[in-house]
């Protein structure tokens, strides 16, 4: 059984992580001290444990509500900026390569920064963090993902933000929050606006509702993957212990979307009550194109290395399987072909083939 040492040394890609979800707790309490903003803990520790505990409840509604506290911290520009870089640092510690930070610039205006100074400011935190890890031997690319909240009214102002700062850091567009009663076409002209403009977006959907919102994403809005996208398990049917899928699972499947699976968040938010009953094993067997992802470190008390250790004891996974879903990750990325064939045959192949040897 592979160790988490060795999950950790191996490569591995992040694209469903926040940048507001993964912040270290000693940040948080550093940031929202200065930010006069009260927290429900006083130590790094118990602060950990507090976030972990409150996004437990089974309910992604409930879940959202302990962002209050990270959002807090990231309202200047050297806050983000900090957040951004120790983002970068941190994940590339854990052994990851290539990495999508995603959150919403809407959330961080409190104090005045425009939506342009605060995608600024992550930028240059991501650059930062790329050179540090690099400098530590921890060599990783890093863009960011810029996310409409759900919830809002929707404007094609967080599109265009997104457009703008495209090259320059900004990789794609993504829509987050409460899932049920805001179906993804409420954001169709923003997903028209960057579809006439050849921008890569991937919507939340199927995490915390069903088929309904993955038919959406999919079909009406034209969603290059899914955040989660677990749901797609309602559309398949086990019968006599073979599986026989829908038209919608036959779409996404056939179509290759990639899924942005996250286990540890998805148990947090209801999909199953143990690793053991999550679909991704089945989603993994039946050809899905599955990927491994975090969503909120802090939330889930989580890193890839530790998603991938849970999947190992759970069902076995081996290096293949690590490989399969990392490689998967990599050529979903929203980065240049190139690029990302690059990764995969100079750094990803080459690791698991000395894995293995
Ligand atoms: O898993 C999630 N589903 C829906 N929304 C989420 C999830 N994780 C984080 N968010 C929200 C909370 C953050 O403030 C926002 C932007 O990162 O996205
Ligand atoms: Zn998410």
């Amino acid at each position: 059984m592979l160790s988490a040492d060795v999950i950790r040394s191996l490569p591995k890609v992040a694209l469903h992580d926040h940048l507001d979800g993964g912040l270290r707790p000693a940040t948080v309490l550093e940031h929202c001290a200065e930010a006069g903003h009260p927290l429900p803990a006083e130590t790094p520790e118990e602060l950990a444990t507090w976030f972990y505990e409150a996004a437990d409840s089974g309910s992604l509604v409930r879940y959202l509500e302990t962002f209050d506290h990270t959002i807090a911290a990231m309202q200047t520009a050297e806050h983000l900026r900090r957040v951004a870089r120790e983002f970068v640092v941190d994940q590339a510690a854990d052994g990851v390569v290539y990495a999508e930070a995603r959150w919403a610039p809407e959330q961080h205006l409190r104090n005045g920064l425009t939506l342009d100074e605060a995608v600024e400011a992550v930028r240059d935190g991501l650059a930062e963090g790329m050179r540090e890890a690099a400098g530590r031997g921890n060599k990783i690319v890093a863009r960011q993902i810029v996310t409409s909240m759900r919830h809002a009214e929707p404007t094609l102002e967080i599109a265009e933000l997104a457009l703008r700062y495209r090259d320059d850091s900004v990789c794609g567009f993504d829509i987050a929050g409460a899932e049920d009663g805001f179906p993804p076409s409420r954001f169709a002209p923003a997903f028209d606006f960057l579809k006439r403009n050849n921008m890569f977006f991937t919507i939340h959907a199927g995490e915390a509702f069903g088929l309904p919102s993955i038919w959406e994403a999919v079909q009406v809005c034209g969603a290059d993957r899914l955040g989660h996208g677990v749901r797609i398990v309602e559309d398949i049917e086990i019968v006599d212990g073979s599986a026989r899928l829908g038209r919608l699972a036959a779409y996404v499947r056939d179509a290759r979307i990639p899924l942005e699976v996250a286990p540890s968040s998805n148990l947090q938010t209801g999909i199953a009550d143990e690793l053991a009953d999550h679909p991704v094993e089945l989603l993994k067997d039946l050809g899905f194109n599955v990927t491994v992802n975090c969503d909120n470190r802090l939330m889930s008390a989580t890193t890839m290395t530790r998603e991938y250790e849970r999947l190992v004891e759970t069902f076995n996974w081996d290096l293949d399987d690590l490989e399969l879903t990392t490689i998967n990750a990599m050529r979903a990325a929203f980065l240049p072909h190139d690029q990302r064939e690059s990764i995969v045959r100079e750094v990803i192949r080459p690791a698991y083939a000395a894995a293995r040897a």
